[in-house]
């Protein structure tokens, strides 16, 4: 590449990352890469662009896009793209011509050629970051194993006819609506091979289904029933308590109704807290690598793992590799929820077929055996080996009304249907303030609104009577009721910056409250302040996505401590020792995932760039429990998300080979 030609070049890619469109690391690597090789000027732009989309959460580069317009993808104009292009001159004109061109640079490694450890990897018409095709990879060759691990019941004592008499038990009743239960099947599925996928959207059952599956792994597992060992996860510690307490809650209830036949007491006494991925396998600070891994993996016969749709590429690869081909493998999620912040949209690659079923003819008659249930025929197909071990649950037992019903036409991309609900609000369930303003915003934060319960007053009020006099007991509970006091209510954010983002929408909520003498700001730390972690900190035993209250310690005249909830229990730090932290107030809708509140306020900002779509909508929706709120200051944002679906680039589905 001559002088000129770069320069040119990367005077562009300065201009775009001026005018905030690219990353500064996208030039640096594409820099880097340039010193580490011969180097083309598409080469430069392909790095730029690689780069910059794995911040942006998709695993590699489609050479079809490339060769065509990724602007779109990118937000940018099309001039701005156009720019670009034409300092790197002449342009391979399809997917082929870029491959031909890509596979003859140094630092290419087209996959099946002889590896040289070259930085990025080409892998039919896809170019990746060394690590990621390498995550990939191992993720799908595991599922894929596992999926295939066999087609008859998991444990060499259980039987498909034990596993039909143990499902009958633990499904007594017929399915509501006279369909299939699905919930039964997902159990039974998941008792072939080494892995089942259950998604379905808020209330399906996934941790009802899961509960009985547990029982049933339980009741066939022969002389090793009272050895088995069972771990809980979660990518957050939130979302890990809620597993926990589910399961615990729903093992109580089948216990009493299964009775003497199955000592469920002894399962449910034996499984351990449930825990976040991270300290599942054992991070350790200053490294991505584990202490459990390919070498030193897990000791668990049955893994579940709840809110699988935040894992991100990187995390599954490691979850994978540490797990013994020997333990069964269940994930749980809402495939339609945001994918995870990082690169890969794991969950929704392994369920791009669970909506359509695609069961082979085996698996349907495996389920009739087991289950004694007919999938009908609009769900048979030839979906591959992931399908076969997937099921998702189609009815929601606690998200109907108004909210469900916005939920489910917000997800199937129904503008007109999602207009009508937002408009009728006639119970008060859900409210839609268009155009707002930010006083709206600031009247709900402080009350909530009419006909919905809300508003950080509640929490702040309790706060201000101060804890009741008594022992540690007695403080201990009044922190529990402060904090479950300010769970019912939570304002999400599309986006971060602007004013209708949550650095700007923390300032504002934190001066009314402020203006209405509900809390006094002295400084970073303030009694009443809800704060986020943005940084694991293992020091400190909290962890990047955590919310806490500040409140005062009860052992130190003039303290502050951070308390943390985790299902029934709560955990503290003294506020000066949190470094990575910031106000809570307003949140985003990705750090949200896994939590639920009673009334959820949705903040959708000005304008959007195109870059909002319904994955967004739908999760922040999903997150409300009785009351839902839309502040949109321009309604047109709502229209153009839910009509953009969210793509991310990735070879998984390739890769799993259907
Ligand atoms: N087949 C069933 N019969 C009776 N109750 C059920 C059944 N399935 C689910 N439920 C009940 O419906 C509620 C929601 O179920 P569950 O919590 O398992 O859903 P979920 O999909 O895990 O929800 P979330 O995604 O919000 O965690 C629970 O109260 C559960 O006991």
């Amino acid at each position: 590449m001559s002088i000129e030609t770069s320069a040119a070049l990367f005077e562009q890619v300065d201009a775009l990352t001026e005018n905030g469109q690219l990353r500064r690391l996208s030039g640096a690597f594409a820099r880097f890469i340039a010193s580490v090789g011969a180097s083309s000027p598409q080469l430069m732009v392909a790095c730029v662009l690689l780069s910059e989309l794995e911040g942006r959460g998709h695993s590699c580069l489609m050479l079809d896009e490339l060769a065509d317009d990724p602007s779109g993808q990118l937000g940018w104009t099309g001039e701005e793209w156009r720019a670009l292009r034409a300092a790197a001159g002449v342009w391979p004109k399809n997917a082929s011509a870029w491959r031909a061109l890509l596979a003859g640079c140094d630092q290419v490694w087209p996959v099946g050629d002889l590896d040289f450890q070259q930085p990025l990897v080409l892998d039919g018409e896809r170019l990746y970051l060394r690590r990621y095709w390498r995550d990939e990879t191992l993720v799908a060759e595991a599922v894929r194993g596992r999926a295939l691990g066999g087609v008859i019941a998991v444990d060499e004592d259980a039987s498909t006819a034990d596993v039909r008499h143990w499902l009958d038990v633990l499904f007594p009743h017929a399915a509501r609506g006279g369909g299939p239960d699905w919930q039964k099947i997902a159990c039974a599925v998941a008792m072939r091979g080494k892995l089942g996928i259950i998604t379905g959207g808020p209330g399906t059952g996934k941790t009802y289904t899961v509960a009985r599956l547990l029982a049933l792994l339980f009741a066939t597992a022969g002389v090793r029933q009272s050895g088995l060992r069972v771990a809980l996860a979660a990518p957050t510690g939130k979302a890990a308590a809620r597993l926990k307490q589910s399961i615990d809650s729903a093992l109580d209830d089948l216990a009493e109704k299964v009775g003497a036949a199955l000592p469920l007491h002894e399962l449910a006494a034996r499984m351990g807290a449930a825990r976040t991925l991270h300290s599942l396998l054992g991070a350790r600070p200053g490294t991505r690598a584990f202490q459990h891994n390919a070498g030193n993996q897990l000791e668990v016969d049955v893994l579940i793992v709840d809110e699988a749709s935040m894992i991100h590429l990187e995390m599954m690869s490691a979850l994978l590799a540490a797990l013994p081909s020997t333990a069964t493998l269940i994930l749980l999620g809402d495939k339609d929820q945001l994918a995870s912040v990082e690169a890969g949209a794991v969950l929704g690659d392994l369920c791009h077929n669970a909506e359509a079923g695609a069961y082979e003819s085996e698996t349907l008659s495996y389920v009739q055996s087991s289950t004694g249930q007919q999938i009908p025929e609009s769900y048979a197909g030839n979906g591959g080996p992931i399908a076969q071990q997937t099921v998702m649950l189609r009815e929601s037992r606690r998200f109907g009304g108004p909210i469900g019903a916005l939920a489910l036409a917000v997800n199937a991309g129904n503008a007109a249907a999602s207009l009508q609900v937002l408009r009728d609000g006639t119970d008060g369930k859900v409210a839609w303030i268009d155009p707002a303003q930010p006083s709206d915003l600031l009247q709900l934060a402080l009350a909530g609104r009419s006909g919905a319960a809300g508003g950080y007053q509640a929490y702040l009020k309790m706060i201000k009577s101060g804890a009741p006099e008594g022992d540690e007991i007695v403080h201990l509970a009044w922190v529990k009721s402060v904090l479950n006091s300010f769970e019912t209510f939570r304002i999400l954010c599309a986006v971060r910056e602007g004013e209708w983002g949550v650095a700007g929408l923390n300032d504002v909520i934190e001066q009314r409250l402020q203006t209405a003498g509900l809390l006094r700001r002295s400084g970073e730390w303030y009694i009443g302040r809800p704060v986020m972690v943005t940084r694991n900190d293992y020091g400190s035993g909290v962890f990047n996505g955590d919310i806490g209250l500040t409140l005062p310690d009860p052992a130190r005249p003039g303290a502050l401590r951070v308390y943390f909830s985790e299902g029934d229990k709560v955990r503290s730090v003294l506020a000066t020792r949190l470094r990575n932290v910031e106000t809570a107030f307003a949140m985003t809708v990705h750090k949200s995932q896994g939590s639920e509140f009673q009334h959820t306020v949705l903040v959708l900002p000005r304008d959007s760039g195109g870059m909002l779509a319904r994955e967004l909508i739908y999760t922040g929706i999903t997150r409300a429990r009785d009351y839902f709120t839309l502040l949109t200051p321009n309604g047109q944002v709502l229209l153009d998300a839910i009509a953009q679906r969210t793509l991310r680039a990735s070879g998984l589905r390739t890769l799993l080979g259907n």
